[in-house]
């Protein structure tokens, strides 16, 4: 169907998306099970951490005072009176002339106020008692890990929206969370278009490629940590087409069609919009790749109809369904992250429209220098498997040349 579309810059069409967010559900998981989701609430700190003062060496708990005056010349024996390791607490209080053997992350015992290190001392017997020597002087706290000395009750540690990640995760477990309050995986359908598709498990035939855009965009669709759903492949047939489209989004949170989006005789994508009765709220955007991009909402749910082209596909999945993603997640910042690097390769060729290369960053002389990963063209699949960045190349400014600093957006 060939109307014509507006062209509208990615910021703009970027915004149009997030207009349409919604925030998941919250579900609780274990925390075994917690790797990945993200945080429903934010994680204050409910106790000190270190909850107790504790040991950092293992020593000997002792009184300073008895040391004050201590020299190799002039050293103090104290009777050890208990040992404790870490778990166990000391029931006995350390009085003048006295220490209590202590292991690294024991509770101080009552009455003392430093440790001395094992290798800093000498145990002797006497009598039947235990006495531990000691030459050198201890300062009051000296090897003492006091509490909340990591962190203090009432402390805001994570912000909602976090990604469970194996740090993330420490909290989780030191705060007692059995259960972790996480945002519900969406649910992304995904539908490929195109008679020429095969199946992965097919042999190739004259005119027919492997559908290889699905099986992309499940791992894109994980990597952020939603659900993904694939219907499959669609041939081009408009009835069975708008059947398919309408039937799962019924089943999805957010549906994805690639390819059949342009102005092709078998691009069927916008005349299913205009049957539905969808709010097309873009359908062509001042980028390269995935300049026919459309995004569509019906009955409160975004169709993404992203390009049929491989490198289009990516794009765009990563510049606009992934960012409605971490939002409907919670994430405070749901977009790629976005620095400096240095251009290793020129591109000469102008172009009116920003350019997203997929390309790659390396480390020179404490430099980030990024090049282009492969053929800059929307068709080719290749380029993606060595990427890690996409690199912006604002459109209308003619020539970048070697050496320049642009922006980088990166993938991981
Ligand atoms: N006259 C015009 N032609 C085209 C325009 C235009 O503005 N005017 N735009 C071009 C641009 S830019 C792009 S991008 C493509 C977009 O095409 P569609 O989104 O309609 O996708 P298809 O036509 O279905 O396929 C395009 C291309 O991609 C291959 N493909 C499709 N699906 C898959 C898949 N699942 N896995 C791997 N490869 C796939 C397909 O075989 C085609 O080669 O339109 C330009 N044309
Ligand atoms: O939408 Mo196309 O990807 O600009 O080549
Ligand atoms: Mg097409």
């Amino acid at each position: 169907m060939l109307t014509v579309r507006k062209v509208i810059e990615v910021d703009k069409a970027l915004n149009k998306v997030l207009e349409h967010t919604k925030l998941g559900d919250v579900e609780y998981v274990s925390i075994e099970e917690s790797d990945g989701r993200y945080l429903a609430i934010p994680l204050q700190a409910d106790h000190d951490v270190p909850p107790f003062d504790r040991s950092p060496v293992d020593g000997f708990a002792i009184h300073t005072a008895d040391t004050r005056d201590v020299s190799p010349d002039n050293p103090v024996e104290l009777e050890v009176i208990e040992e404790i390791g870490a778990g166990i607490v000391a029931t006995r209080e350390i009085k003048a002339g006295q220490a209590i053997r202590i292991m690294t992350g024991a509770k101080t015992p009552k009455g003392a106020d430093a440790v001395v290190m094992l290798e800093l001392t000498k145990e002797i017997s006497r009598d039947n008692k235990r006495y531990v020597v000691i030459n050198q002087p201890s300062k009051s706290g000296d090897n003492i890990t006091f509490k909340g000395d990591d962190t203090q009750r009432g402390t805001l540690l994570i912000e909602k929206g976090r990604r469970v990640d194996p740090g993330v995760k420490a909290l989780l477990a030191t705060f007692g969370y059995a259960k972790v309050p996480v945002i519900k995986k969406p649910v992304v359908g995904i539908y490929a278009t195109g008679t020429e598709l095969l199946e992965v498990h097919e042999q190739l035939q004259p005119g027919k490629i492997r559908n290889s855009n699905s099986h992309m965009l499940i791992s894109q669709i994980k990597k952020v940590g939603a659900e993904p759903k694939n219907f499959g492949n669609l041939e081009d047939d408009f009835e069975r087409c708008f059947e398919a489209v309408s039937k799962a989004l019924e089943i999805v949170d957010v549906l994805i069609t690639t390819g059949g989006v342009s102005v092709g005789d078998y691009d069927f994508l916008p005349e299913i919009y205009e049957k539905l009765g969808a709010n097309v709220l873009f359908n062509k955007i001042s980028m390269r790749p995935g300049s026919v991009t459309t995004v569509a909402e019906f009955n409160g749910k975004l169709l993404f109809g992203l390009s049929g082209n491989p490198s289009a596909c990516f794009v765009g999945f990563e510049l606009f369904v992934r960012p409605w993603l971490k939002t409907y997640f919670g994430s405070a910042n749901p977009h790629l992250q976005k620095i400096k690097a240095i251009l290793d390769s020129d591109f000469l060729v102008p172009n009116s429209f920003t350019r997203f290369v997929r390309g790659r960053v390396s480390f020179e002389n404490g430099r980030l220098l990024v090049s282009s990963s492969g053929v800059d063209k929307s068709s080719n699949v290749t380029v993606l498997a060595n990427s890690d960045v996409l690199i912006i190349l604002p459109g209308g400014e003619g020539a970048y040349k070697k050496g320049t600093i642009i922006e980088i957006l990166l993938l991981d």
